[in-house]
Formats: structure tokens, sequence, C-alpha cells
């Protein structure tokens, strides 16, 4: 079964668009939760832009199901972490200015400083995932890092997808069966959707879990609006 973690870091965009609490966030979290999500999933950005450092606070004793935090390690992402202990941590390697996360890890030059702070959660009873992209050799070198998983990076699938070149795939699958045979988890996100979910899953053996959230929000706002706006016209009768 490959999990489905919810990452509701546009809910807090939303919310953040007009200073108050609509909608809210730990509401939304636990409703996820209810409607059979098996993870919630934050990114909180250097610039607080969503999530909000306090939100993984708060999150810490909502979410009941697989709670994962993302980022970049620097030090106050890694304080944040170690402090809410979630059940994993995804390592992610983005600039303080990008717009959504645009890289995966290079697993050979930052070999030693992932060991580190890998070390460093799992001593704290954190699983940890790296972002990374299906190059062979990195998912070799991640291996080394000690890291529990691996998240692959599947924008350029889902580009591709979208194309019709359903063949994108192929180096996804490779790589995810190299790095079970390695003995790593693997994990996936980034651009996934509706439409290129089930083709991913099928060709994707071991995918222990899936974080989605822009495509996943922009989907229930678009096949929600039809009774939404039903609604509004009921009571203004
Ligand atoms: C690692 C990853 O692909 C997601 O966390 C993505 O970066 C979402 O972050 P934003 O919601 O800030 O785009
Ligand atoms: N790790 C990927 C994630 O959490 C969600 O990415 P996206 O669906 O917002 O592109």
């Amino acid at each position: 079964m490959t999990k489905l973690s919810v990452n509701i870091n546009k809910i807090a965009t939303l919310r953040n668009s007009r200073g108050g609490n609509v909608p809210n966030l730990l509401k939304v979290a636990t409703d996820i939760e209810g409607f059979g999500a098996q993870g919630i999933t934050i990114h909180p950005r250097p610039d607080e832009r969503h999530i909000r450092y306090q939100d993984a606070r708060d999150l810490k004793d909502v979410v009941t199901t697989e709670f994962n935090i993302e980022g970049n390690p620097i030090q106050s992402f890694m304080d944040l972490v170690l402090e809410t202990k979630p059940t994993q941590v995804t390592l992610v390697p983005d600039a303080v200015d990008a717009i959504t996360s645009n890289a995966g890890w290079d697993t050979i030059s930052h070999q030693s400083f992932l060991k580190e702070v890998i070390a460093e959660f799992q001593q704290n009873g954190i699983r940890t995932s790296i972002f990374i992209d299906t190059d062979v050799k990195l998912i070799e070198a991640a291996a080394k890092t000690g890291t529990d998983r691996i998240e692959l990076y599947t924008e350029e699938f889902a580009c591709q997808f979208n194309k019709g070149n359903k063949d994108a795939v192929k180096p996804y699958t490779e790589a995810a069966v190299l790095a079970h045979e390695l003995g790593l988890g693997i994990n996936a996100g980034h651009d996934l959707s509706l439409e290129n979910i089930q083709f991913f899953k099928q060709n994707i053996p071991n995918l222990a879990e899936v974080s989605i959230g822009h495509a996943l929000i922009a989907e229930s706002l678009y096949l929600g609006l039809e009774n939404v706006v039903n609604m509004y016209l009921h009571r203004l009768q």
C-alpha cells in the first residue's frame, strides 16, 4: 500500500492572504485525516510565506497520522524538527528565494553534511528522507548517508506525462528498483495529481508514500465549487 500524505502548505497560503485564521489549518489537517489520508506534510520555508514555524508546533499536538516536515536543514529548521519530533523529516536543498522546490540533493558532494544531520534526526527517533533526482550515482550515494528513505522528485515525470511522454516514468522505476535493493524506503512527490498518480503508482515498485499538495488543493477547489455555489444560491432564495 502507498500512503497519501497531504501537503497543506496551500491552506496556509490562503489563510495568510487575509491575516486571520480562515481556513483554520489545524481543523483542515484533522479533517483531511478524517477523510482517510494517512499523513500530513508541511514545508515551512524560512520566510514563513505559507507554513509558519508556530504551525509546525501546533500541528504536532493535532496530527494523529504520519507527520512529515520538509525543508532545508539550516539551523532554525533543524531546531524546529528536533523540538516537534515529527514521524519523518524530508530534507530538501531549496534556496531561500525558491518559489518552490526545484532540485534534489547532490548526495555526492553533500555526503558528509547529510550523514551528520541524518544521524542527529535518527538519534532523536525521527525517520529521514532525502529529496532526490533519479540518477543512479545519486541514489547509491544516498544509501551511504544512512537515510531511511528517499523522496523521488517527480516534477520532470509530471511535466513529461502532461505532454504524453509516458516513457518518462522509466528512470523513476529504475531508481526505485535500485533504492529498494540498497535497503532504502521510497517516497515520491512534486506535481503529482489526479491525472498522473495512478500511472505513477503502477510503475513504481515499493512506493511507500506520496506527498501531494498543489494539485490536490487546486483539484479540491475545483471539484467543490459547484456544491458551494449551489449552497449560496440556496441561501439567497
Ligand atoms: C519537496 C516538495 O516538492 C514540496 O514540498 C514542494 O516543495 C512544496 O512546497 P511549496 O508548497 O512551497 O511549493
Ligand atoms: N514532497 C512533495 C510535496 O509535499 C507536495 O508537492 P506538490 O504536490 O505541492 O508539488
